[in-house]
């Protein structure tokens, strides 16, 4: 905002000036009254001192104005600069960085407002020490040893402000953390999300207690440093005036002996109180340009973190699979400090095959589709797309070869459609595209019974009070209902490369699973895919199935080879088969309800 800027600047810094100014025009008045001069000879101070009450009455308004509109532009730019940041970070590793997510949910907090903030609070400190300056300058004028004498008594001001503004940085700056868990709490209470558990386990009471008591031990930080300040400024406001009314009665007594003006005594008075004001302002603007400047090395840190994959300077192009994906002796762990997830694995997905991995919880399935999408490097050994290390590629043209549906999949508080071209924004207004996706993922039934059809918000949270009733505002969708959407989604994207269904069907009734599983068989055949699931009746059809423990592999094979071995996918199989079978009980339950049932 360059002309907002300057504007502001000039103004802002005139504005230091006028207070003295005022001074001088009205010791000028006084004195031409005092010493009897023309008609003329007063009005021109006079005049002087309408105009610059003018001009100090309208200053204020349009340096707010022009403040504020510094602070919009300024904060549009630094936002728009801080999300392009955070959206391009190509891998994952960012966001699980509890440190670096602190340090980019204060940047979003403050970061954007800092840049106006800084620039408010220097020119700030530099319209305090323009008033500083002339106040002095204007009692050299009159008695040099008084303007040492004041200059002097300023020092103490100016030190108390900086170190009660640095005592305050500090508490502002432990308090932020205690904010943070308060609001943590707080946000809990009001989640929907949490709602159930926080009812059903009875924990409201105790969410609340952990955040009033953060707020009561914040509260008693703030407190003491206010107690500190008013102890301080007190004793500042009481120097102050000591010296005020002590240079009043030597001027008075100048006055009676005719070595001062009354003009002399009202600029002196006027230069007094006004250099330790603007003491105090430099004081207050020097620790508000620091806090913000603290804030801002939030945001700086963020914008300048380096990428969190080394990215090739010379990027291979990746041309569509051909021969197949093969992961060679994959090491991984997500950082020094944690375990090995992976170890040694040695895998190929031929182009065209479909492979399902098995494993207990914790076994490294979902890492190994992570790796897949490049969202991390192996730790150790290499991915190769047709021979070509995925670390050689750009992690945006790999992702646009994939399509996937996540275990942890999102629910995007939009409408049907959007929810679905989300998938390929190309499809966006393609209604053909749209509905086909859903079909297939046999979503099309629920979304076209919805108010709205395709075009119902598939939320309630940015409603106004009046549309509260109107269903047309926006529906909640069920858990399976969301996956299915979300299915949608990875169908839109359908003629990608590799295909990687991570739990697709975890949320689906038994019936629905079974035509997800029938039409995602379809979807898949002669395409290269990889799935994931714990319903081992979903896999038996993958051209391989792998079996994980512990980041291994331990077995691989078609569904009749892996059970005909009898290791751990038989094992797992046959426990899962047994929850079919019919026991004692369970003909004649089945018979009971039978005949209960209208
Ligand atoms: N972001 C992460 N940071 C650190 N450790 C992680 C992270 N994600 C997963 N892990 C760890 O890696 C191991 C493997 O997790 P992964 O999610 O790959 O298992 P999984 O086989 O998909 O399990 P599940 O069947 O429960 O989905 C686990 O021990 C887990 O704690």
């Amino acid at each position: 905002a360059p002309v907002a800027s300057m504007l502001y600047g000039v103004l802002s810094l005139a504005a230091g000036l006028l207070t003295v100014a005022a001074a001088w025009l009205t010791k000028s008045v006084l004195d031409n009254l005092g010493s009897g001069a023309g008609m003329s000879a007063l009005l021109a101070p006079a005049l002087g001192l309408t105009v610059v009450g003018a001009v100090a009455a309208l200053l204020p308004h349009v340096c707010r104005y022009l403040s504020a509109e510094v602070d919009r532009r300024t904060a549009l730019r630094a936002d728009a600069q801080l999300f392009t940041k955070a959206a391009g970070f190509p891998g994952l590793s960012r966001f699980e960085d509890p440190a670096f997510l602190d340090r980019l949910q204060l940047a979003r907090q403050g970061g954007g407002r800092v840049p106006a903030q800084v620039m408010d609070a220097t020119l700030g400190l530099a319209r305090s020490a323009i008033t500083v300056t002339g106040f002095l300058g204007s009692l050299l004028v009159l008695n040099p040893v008084l303007t040492i004498l004041v200059a002097a008594a300023g020092v103490p001001t100016l030190c108390a402000e900086i170190a009660l503004s640095r005592r305050r940085a500090g508490v502002a700056w432990r308090v932020g953390a205690m904010e943070r868990r308060e609001w943590f709490y707080g946000g809990l209470l009001a989640d929907a999300e949490a709602a159930k558990e926080v009812r059903l386990f009875a924990i409201g009471g105790f969410l609340r207690d952990r955040m009033l008591a953060e707020r009561r031990t914040a509260n008693a930080a703030r407190r003491a440093v206010d107690r500190r300040e008013v102890a301080v400024q007190s004793g500042l406001g009481l120097l102050a005036s000591l010296m005020t009314g002590g240079s009043l009665l030597w001027a008075v007594r100048g006055t009676y002996r005719g070595e001062l003006t009354a003009g002399d005594v009202t600029l002196l008075v006027a230069a007094i109180a006004g250099t330790q004001s603007a003491f105090a302002a430099l004081a207050h603007e020097a620790a508000r340009a620091s806090e913000s400047l603290l804030i801002f090395s939030h945001y700086r840190y963020v914008i300048e973190a380096p990428p969190d994959l080394v990215l090739a300077p010379d990027p291979r192009p990746l041309p569509a699979l051909r021969r197949g994906i093969e992961l060679r002796d994959v090491w991984f762990r997500y950082s020094e400090r944690h375990p090995w997830v992976l170890r040694g694995v040695n895998l190929t997905i031929p182009h065209g095959s479909s492979l399902a991995l098995v494993g207990l919880n914790g076994s490294g399935k979902t890492t190994l589709v992570k790796l897949l999408c490049r969202f991390y490097d192996p730790t150790q050994g290499a991915i190769l797309w047709d021979g070509v290390d995925l670390r050689e590629v750009d992690p945006a043209e790999l992702r646009d070869r994939i399509t996937a549906v996540f275990q942890d999949f999102v629910q995007y508080d939009l409408t049907a459609a959007e929810n679905i071209a989300l998938g390929d924004l190309g499809a966006l207004d393609d209604e053909e595209q749209i509905v086909s996706a859903a079909r297939r993922a046999g979503a099309h039934d629920t979304v076209k019974e919805l108010p709205k059809g395709y075009q119902t918000p598939l939320t309630r949270t940015f409603f106004m009070e009046e549309d509260r009733d109107d269903p047309e505002s926006g529906v909640l969708l069920s858990g399976g209902q969301s996956q299915r959407l979300a299915l949608a989604r990875a169908f839109l994207r359908g003629t990608r490369d590799l295909m990687i269904l991570d739990e697709p069907s975890a949320r689906l009734d038994a019936e629905a699973e079974y035509e997800i599983h029938t039409s995602i068989a379809r979807h898949r055949r002669g395409r290269t895919s990889v799935l994931i699931s714990h319903r081992m009746g979903s896999l038996r059809n993958a051209d391989v199935i792998v079996v994980l423990s512990d980041g291994r592999v331990v077995e691989r094979g078609d569904h009749a080879r892996l059970l005909a071995v009898g290791g751990e996918y038989a094992r797992l199989f046959a426990i899962q088969a047994t929850g079919y079978l019919p026991d004692d009980a369970g003909p004649s339950e089945g018979a009971a309800l039978t005949e209960v049932s209208p």
